[in-house]
């Protein structure tokens, strides 16, 4: 790393001990002065938990890694009743941690000498420490010898890093002898903190009060408003009144350019509501026909923040690792971005819905439309219509094309995950970005297999058809839908299962929790896509998608070559997100690194031992 000048160094004292403080435009680092009697007066309690002795660290590293053994082995072990993770195709998209000891990344030698970078400072204040000041959560009073050699003090606020991707709050109160050098030290940090031009200071936020456990607003009150107050950024919160009132003021009243992003505390719901308000009204100024499926969309320039108040938080813990509010507060005062793509979802030249996560068609829309009409049995009609959905065993005929992606870095078949920083997302981010090549038109008339200007058609029988635009992974499936998947490398997962045997199909599903590749299967296909449509084999009339619409069963429905059942459906619904679309002809585009997110991607946790010496740095 390239020595950075210093632009500051004292000698200040911290919980009676002398250190030597030093800060440079990156990092802010305080080291225990050697002295035959270390401490001035009093016992000392160490600022940081992660920096206590290695040998607690590495007990709860143990710990940690144990419940992540009994993780797996609980996964392992629930292969046999598959059915309590199938509820995680309509339900859940997030990714899962590793549950492994995070690293602190600012302490070296336990006790003596830490490290905060300046980018994950909150913020500094002078104290008056006459009064009661507040340490680690408690209230204690200034020992009297380090008052009254040290009358002056400030706090910093910094994000610490704790266990299974959390971040939290923590101060730190340097001593001073005196007033100008104190002073001297906020003005500096501050600055340094106003030079950080990505962090918000304007923020408008909604609130769904009906969202999870109807504790949404509590938890903006209780644990992430204080944090944005002290953070000095100002907020115009409003508390949704009805489903669509988010989206709808962000479409058309919301003066936007009063704000650095727009942070919604809510679930999963409450986020599709602001990627169609926000991407919508992009396009709107910018004059965009979001009918087109060929349009190119323009980006949103605002961010987006999360604040998990919902069931699922599926999004959240794909793009931060963990549904935490105060991790998503604080990532959102320190003006993370993470990129996503977006897919946009059209019938007919018509705008259907935008999608993030999952595009399921058969299997995967069928449990989702099954289990919509059994909302009174609550959460377990999850487990109930995957069940049932399983049993039915119905297949869909149709032809998917897709426009493969080409010179792009990764495969859904790779060993690496999207992670924080992710270098796959950033080249074909690039890639994207400088040539998007001209969508070409394939024909209609097609075999089972074959390209047609530089388009793939499959015509076949499936039992499901997924596009994974992230791995959709979670607590309840680990490696998700496809583990490899990106958050913003311009393309979405497309998953071919073909009509197989029902005991096949369960090895398929199986596959999800286990170690084993779900794809090594000769029905299971997967490609890398920028592109796709489907259309089933039959055409749907406007009667019928009107029928489904209403949520009325087609009773009348004729079977059509299907030899399992006389009355079996032709056409399944796709799960967009969670929500069910009627159409079954589709036409899908991917619009690389469309939104951003207040995130950073899932950060790697490094073993305690491999943690960076700040001491050096
Ligand atoms: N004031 C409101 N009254 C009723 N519904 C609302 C209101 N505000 C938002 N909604 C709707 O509630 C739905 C669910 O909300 P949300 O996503 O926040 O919670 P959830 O469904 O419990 O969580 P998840 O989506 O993560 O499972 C959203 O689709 C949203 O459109």
């Amino acid at each position: 790393m390239e020595k950075q000048p210093r632009l500051l160094a004292s000698q200040l004292l911290l919980k009676n001990s002398l250190f030597e403080v030093s800060l440079n435009r990156v990092l802010l680092t305080w080291k225990e002065i050697a002295t035959k009697k270390k401490r001035v007066s009093g016992g000392i309690h160490h600022p940081f938990k992660v920096a206590g002795p290695q040998s607690a660290a590495a007990a709860l590293a143990w710990i940690a890694s144990l419940c992540r053994v009994n993780w797996m082995a609980h996964n392992l072990a629930s292969e046999f009743f598959f059915m309590s993770w199938l509820t995680f195709f309509i339900t859940s998209h997030g990714k899962s941690n590793g549950g492994r000891f995070s690293n602190g990344s600012f302490s070296c030698q336990p006790g003596t000498s830490h490290g905060v970078s300046v980018s994950e400072i909150l913020a500094v204040r002078e104290l008056d420490v006459d009064s009661e000041t507040k340490d680690d959560g408690r209230w204690q009073k200034m020992p009297q010898k380090s008052t009254e050699a040290y009358p002056y003090a400030f706090t910093v606020s910094y994000v610490e890093r704790a266990w299974q991707h959390r971040w939290r709050c923590s101060d730190v109160t340097f001593h001073c002898l005196e007033g100008a050098l104190c002073q001297q030290w906020v003005q500096t940090i501050r600055e340094q903190l106003t030079a950080l031009t990505s962090r918000p200071k304007h923020l408008l936020v909604y609130i769904n009060p009906y969202g999870g456990k109807q504790q949404g607003e509590r938890i903006y009150e209780q644990k992430v408003a204080p944090l944005f107050t002290l953070a000095s950024i100002s907020t115009h919160v409003i508390v949704t009144e009805h489903a669509n009132h988010a989206r709808d003021h962000l479409r058309t009243e919301a003066e936007l350019k009063k704000y650095d992003g727009v942070v919604c505390v809510g679930g999963d719901g409450m986020f599709s509501e602001m990627v169609h308000g926000l991407v919508s009204r992009t396009q709107r100024d910018n004059g965009v026909d979001q009918n087109s499926p060929e349009e190119k969309l323009v980006p949103c320039t605002l961010r987006i923040g999360i604040i998990p108040a919902g069931s699922t938080d599926c999004i959240c813990y794909a793009t931060v690792g963990i549904n935490d509010p105060v991790t998503s507060a604080l990532h959102i005062i320190v003006g993370d971005a993470q990129p996503m793509d977006v897919c946009s979802v059209h019938h007919n030249n018509t705008f259907l819905r935008y999608s993030v996560s999952l595009l399921g068609y058969g299997f995967y829309g069928d449990v989702l439309a099954d289990s919509e009409r059994k909302r009174w049995m609550g959460p377990a009609r999850y487990d109930f219509s995957g069940f049932k959905t399983f049993l039915t065993h119905h297949y869909y005929e149709g032809t998917v094309s897709f426009l493969p992606a080409t010179d792009i870095l990764g495969t859904p078949r790779d060993k690496t995950r999207c992670r924080a920083g992710c270098f796959i997302c950033q080249h074909n981010g690039q890639l994207y970005s400088e040539d998007a090549p001209e969508i070409c038109e394939t024909d209609t008339d097609v075999s089972d297999s074959e390209y047609k200007g530089g388009w793939r058609v499959i015509r076949g029988k499936f039992l499901a058809i997924n596009a994974a635009s992230m791995s959709c992974a979670c607590p309840r499936s680990p490696k998700g839908l496809s583990p490899a998947a990106h958050l913003a490398d311009g393309t979405t997962d497309l998953i071919l299962v073909r009509k197989c045997s029902r005991f096949n199909f369960l090895r398929h599903l199986l596959r999800h929790t286990s170690k084993y590749d779900q794809f090594d299967m000769n029905f299971v296909e997967v490609h890398r896509v920028r592109r796709f449509r489907f259309t089933p084999r039959y055409c749907q009339s406007d009667s019928e998608l009107d029928l489904r619409e209403n949520g009325k069963r087609l009773f009348s429905q004729i079977c059509r070559d299907h030899p399992a059942c006389s009355c079996s459906p032709a056409y399944s619904s796709w799960n967009c997100d969670g929500e069910i679309l009627p159409h079954a002809a589709i036409e899908v585009g991917v619009h690389c690194q469309l939104i951003k997110l207040f995130a950073r991607g899932i950060e790697e946790q490094p073993v305690f031992e491999d943690l960076p010496n700040p001491c050096v740095v």
